[in-house]
């Protein structure tokens, strides 16, 4: 191909993101530009991403641009990518991922159980505020919005005692050290698609899905997808707090972690797991289906 185009949020993290494939491909031999554009989730700083539209906001313009030819290839943070895209549109593959875990931020105290009676908490995230509300039901916690480098403006202006972020943006952007304690995944479960990365294009380009075949990383590609399949079968969007992570237990076995909390903000948190082969996506896309209803029986609805 003469040159592909890459369509890309205009954040700090998104750029990265960009770049990281843009360089990725450069290494592979191809001529690649980057196409900037701002997207309505970008804009809208103000109030909850779960009460104005959820995850498509961020990528309809990137599909627009697809769509009208002015790019060939859309880079996403995957957790922000629906789980069903839109007629004509596919997810060409997931690369390797940055570490999925949820980390915490604050200046002054060094991990969540140092924090002080009632502490405020900075997160906008359905996910976290009930696990958060599960691990210490004393803290106040705030609603926190904007890119990573406006979080952390926030909880440096003294908002916050401490702030909860995705440890893949930190480290990503070098930002590492601010990083106080990363939760494991048995007390802040992640998100679906947390710290990985998806190349989105247009259906019908057969020669960009097989140009970004190679930069697929299998392992991750089959972990994601039966994370994704949990938040589908749950019908899953911003407004749901579910978490779903799965991890490699042993080659071609994929253990998933499961959590749902109620959104009316009892205290109710379930959580499941369940274990399988799963050599192809269809059978990780089976352990996550599963996992769900494992959820539903437990009561998440
Ligand atoms: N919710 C927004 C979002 N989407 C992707 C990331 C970065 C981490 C990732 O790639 O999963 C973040 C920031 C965060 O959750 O702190």
């Amino acid at each position: 191909m003469s040159n592909i185009v890459i369509a890309t949020r205009e954040s700090r993290l998104a750029l990265w993101q960009a770049e990281h494939v843009q360089s990725l491909l450069q290494q592979a031999g191809h001529t690649v530009s980057l196409l900037g554009l701002t997207t309505r989730g970008d804009q809208i700083l103000d109030r909850s991403l779960s009460k104005v539209g959820g995850k498509g906001l961020f990528v309809k313009e990137l599909e627009l641009a697809l769509e009208e030819g002015r790019a060939d290839i859309a880079v996403h943070s995957l957790k922000d990518v629906p789980m069903d895209l839109p007629e004509g549109f596919a997810l060409a593959c997931v690369l390797e991922r940055e570490d999925p875990r949820d980390a915490l931020v604050s200046p002054r105290h060094g991990s969540l159980d140092a924090l002080p009676q009632g502490a405020v908490v900075g997160t906008s995230s359905l996910r976290r505020v009930v696990l958060l509300r599960a691990l210490r039901p004393d803290l106040r916690i705030e609603p926190l919005r904007g890119n990573l480098d406006t979080r952390l403006r926030k909880l440096d202006e003294g908002q916050y005692d401490a702030i909860v972020l995705a440890a893949a943006g930190l480290k990503r952007l070098g930002l590492a050290e601010r990083i106080r304690t990363v939760f494991e995944p048995e007390t802040m479960l992640p998100a679906a698609g947390q710290g990985a990365l998806g190349i989105e294009v247009r259906a019908d380009r057969a020669d960009l899905l097989a140009l970004l075949a190679p930069l697929a990383c299998r392992p991750d590609e089959l972990a994601t997808a039966a994370e994704r399949a949990v938040s589908r079968t749950m019908g899953g969007s911003c407004s749901m707090p579910l978490a779903a992570h799965a991890r490699w237990q042993s080659e071609g076995r994929l253990r998933i972690d499961a959590a749902w909390g109620d959104p009316e903000g009892a205290a109710t948190l379930v959580r499941v797991h369940a274990l399988a082969e799963a050599a192809d996506p269809a059978q990780a896309t089976a352990l996550g289906e599963h996992a769900a209803r494992l959820l539903q029986a437990a009561g998440a609805h």
